[in-house]
């Protein structure tokens, strides 16, 4: 007989502002958990789908009109009370001005500096995710040659944005490998930036790089998140990748590729339909959307349900 707890599912919506700062709301008296901070949102209904119920529990609990909302992770909780499987979604734009109509408090927040608590339990990995760029750029040595690469990513340094590299040179030997990591990542602190080396964990740790970044084959071999790094993410291309990278504790996942591109020619690309599905499956972790990308799809890519894009060529143009 099986026991399995039934499942509430849940719209959870994170107002996101352009500087990345987000709203909380403290929960109101009499539910479980009362004076925790969440983000606003509440049980589908009925025949409801996981954004309509959005829209009508940020009418009815705060008094807007959900104007662009895009999926985002999705958390599944045991609480006492109740299993919950939370669909996030991030919110851009909304009509009308807050209202309280529980009674609760609103704050606007920042991921790495919260000033309100304490949060709902589930929600812990969210926070992390919400730290995660809108791109992710792959280096290009061996495209570019190392001059015209180091060069380009110099101009890069210069604009406002911070750049997340993730330093990926299959073709270089390890001592090759390892200058040029050394080479990296002190510009790209000194800019505010963050680089992951990818595979080579030991050195990520030795280099003190922001974390790494695995290829498929290499995260087949661990059977957990390396210890002692910041940011731990893989490429996937599939469901059962997709699963592995959640076993093994990813904050992100690039999956593709999404478009053609020249790099994998032979390779049938996911296509949107085809990475909004993967998406669907439900995941606690955000996925960018790898593959012939430009910074022109990238409200494509979060329409279909992506945190952001990873770009090689695109990043450097
Ligand atoms: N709204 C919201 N609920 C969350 C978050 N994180 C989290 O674990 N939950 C859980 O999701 C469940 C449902 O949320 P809710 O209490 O807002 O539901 P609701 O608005 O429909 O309330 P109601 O049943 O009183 O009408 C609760 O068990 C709550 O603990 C979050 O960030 N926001
Ligand atoms: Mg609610």
């Amino acid at each position: 007989m099986s026991t399995a707890p039934k499942v509430v599912d849940v719209a959870v919506g994170v107002l996101v502002q352009a500087d990345g700062q987000f709203l909380l709301g403290s929960r109101p008296a009499g539910k479980p958990y009362a004076g925790y901070w969440e983000f606003p949102g509440g049980k589908l209904e009925d025949g409801e789908t996981a954004l309509q119920a959005l829209q009508r529990e940020l009418q009815e609990e705060m008094g807007i009109v959900v104007t662009a909302a895009t999926p985002w992770l999705t958390q599944r909780f045991v609480y006492p009370h109740a299993t919950v499987r939370l669909h996030f979604f991030r919110v851009t734009a909304w009509e009308g001005e807050f209202e309280a109509r529980e009674g609760q408090q609103f704050a606007w927040q920042s991921a790495r500096a919260l000033t309100v608590s304490p949060i709902l339990p589930a929600n812990g990995p969210i926070m992390r995710g919400l730290q995660l760029p809108p791109q992710l750029a792959l280096s290009q040595v061996a495209g570019l040659g190392e001059a015209a690469w180091l060069a380009r990513l110099q101009a890069r340094l210069s604009q406002a944005n911070p750049l997340w590299l993730i330093l990926r040179e299959p073709q270089l030997a390890p001592s090759e490998y390892g200058t040029l990591a050394e080479k990296v990542i002190a510009p790209v602190h000194a800019a505010g930036g963050r680089v992951l080396l990818h595979n080579h964990i030991d050195l990520a740790r030795e280099l003190r790089a922001d974390g790494v970044h695995v290829s498929v084959t290499r995260a087949a071999e661990l059977q957990a998140r390396p210890r002692g790094l910041d940011w731990f993410g893989a490429s996937v291309h599939n469901a059962t990748e997709l699963q592995h990278a959640q076993q093994i504790g990813v904050d992100y996942a690039m999956l593709g590729h999404v478009l053609p591109t020249n790099s994998h020619a032979e390779h049938v690309p996911l296509g949107w339909d085809g990475f909004e599905a993967l998406m669907h499956v439900g995941w606690p972790f955000p996925l960018y959307a790898l593959g012939g990308l430009s910074n022109g799809d990238l409200p494509t890519a979060l329409q279909h349900g992506a945190h952001g894009i990873g770009q090689l060529t695109g990043a450097w143009r």
